[in-house]
């Protein structure tokens, strides 16, 4: 029997979301994280989603069951990958951490697996070259909830083999999403997007155009997206959103230099819904009031 795992590196707010994800579509997942804590907390946070799925309705209790049966948490980077054809990446926005985390996984992985990275706008043919397998190395960009988001952005590095992007558009379809496949330039399609949306929200925040939960509502309701911008930062968290201005500016200049007051929440600790305060104050993770 070939190899039948998907392995998945990190188990915080993506990589917990993207193990219940392939569970849901019946994959069988293996989730490893540097931190033990954190494999817990990943463990507990696939367990409130699937209760919102079971009382939405949309999951009986037994399928829910069977969910969690499907995704292994494991203790070693080994043990996590030695059976998987694909490995999944969702470690913090760090290019640095990220070509480690692949020589790693290129050294311990199976020759034929594919390494899939989660990246949300870093360079995916920077992250390959720290492997001797870039044909078989892609961004695969979940979206935050990646149990109820739809789509994928999978982006093709210099050297990935069409094959191994035709095999991530498979898996992707398998288990309910959709695709699409970007060029390997910063921030791909839909950071370069939404971070030009929410950038100028930010500067209105700072501005004072209008009051915090104005600014998301007048979004949310004026022009019928789901989320304001200010409650999808807490939401993405606000670290991934600095990391991801850093990278974004160092490509395309000022425009998108990270504003100020985030910098200032950041280095404050406050990282959004992740640590109970960002723009707003959560309590046991329902929002009390803007911050
Ligand atoms: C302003 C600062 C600017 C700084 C600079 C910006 C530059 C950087 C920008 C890019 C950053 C990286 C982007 C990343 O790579 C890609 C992304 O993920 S972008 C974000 C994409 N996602 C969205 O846009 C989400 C939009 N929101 C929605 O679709 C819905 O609101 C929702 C999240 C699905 C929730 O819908 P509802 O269930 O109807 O609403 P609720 O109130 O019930 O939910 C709130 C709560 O529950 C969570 N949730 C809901 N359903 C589920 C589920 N089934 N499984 C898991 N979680 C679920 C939801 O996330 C909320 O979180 P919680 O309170 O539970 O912690
Ligand atoms: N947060 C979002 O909404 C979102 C959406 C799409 C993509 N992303 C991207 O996904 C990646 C992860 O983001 P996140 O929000 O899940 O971050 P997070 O901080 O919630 O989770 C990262 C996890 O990686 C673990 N980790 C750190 N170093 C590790 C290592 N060497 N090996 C294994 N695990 C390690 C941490 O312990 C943590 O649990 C980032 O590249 C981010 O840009 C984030």
């Amino acid at each position: 029997m070939g190899l039948t795992k998907i392995a998945v590196i990190g188990a915080g707010l993506m990589g917990s979301g993207i193990a219940q994800s392939l569970a849901m579509g019946g994959k069988e997942v293996l989730l490893y994280d540097s931190s033990g804590k954190a494999l817990e907390k990943g463990g507990a946070a696939i367990r409130k989603s699937l209760d919102r799925f079971v009382k939405s309705g949309s999951l009986t209790e037994a399928e829910s069951g069977e969910v969690l049966q499907r995704i292994r948490p494991v203790h070693d980077v080994w043990s996590t990958v030695k059976d998987a054809w694909l490995v999944i990446e969702a470690v913090p926005e760090s290019l640095s951490l990220k070509k480690l985390v692949f020589e790693e996984l290129d050294r311990l992985a199976p020759v034929e697996a594919i390494l899939a990275t989660n990246t949300s706008e870093l360079s995916v043919t920077a992250i390959a070259a720290a492997t001797e397998r870039p044909e078989k190395v892609l961004g695969m960009h979940w979206f935050n909830p990646a149990p109820v988001m739809k789509l994928i952005e999978l982006v093709k590095g210099e050297d990935t083999a069409q094959e191994t992007i035709e095999r991530v558009q498979d898996v992707s379809r398998e288990i309910g999403k959709e695709t699409v496949v970007v060029k390997d330039r910063q921030g791909f399609v839909t950071t370069r997007a939404i971070a030009a949306h929410m950038l100028e929200c930010m500067r209105m925040y700072e501005e004072q155009v209008a009051e915090p939960e104005d600014i998301d509502k007048a979004i949310r309701l004026g022009l019928n997206y789901p989320m304001g911008p200010l409650e999808l930062a807490d939401l993405v968290g606000l670290d991934t959103m600095l990391f991801v201005c850093e990278g974004m500016a160092a490509a395309y200049g000022d425009r998108f230099l990270a504003p100020q007051s985030l910098r200032k929440l950041v280095e404050a600790g406050h990282y959004g819904r992740k640590t109970g305060k960002g723009f707003y104050t959560y309590a046991g993770q329902r929002e009390t009031s803007p911050s």
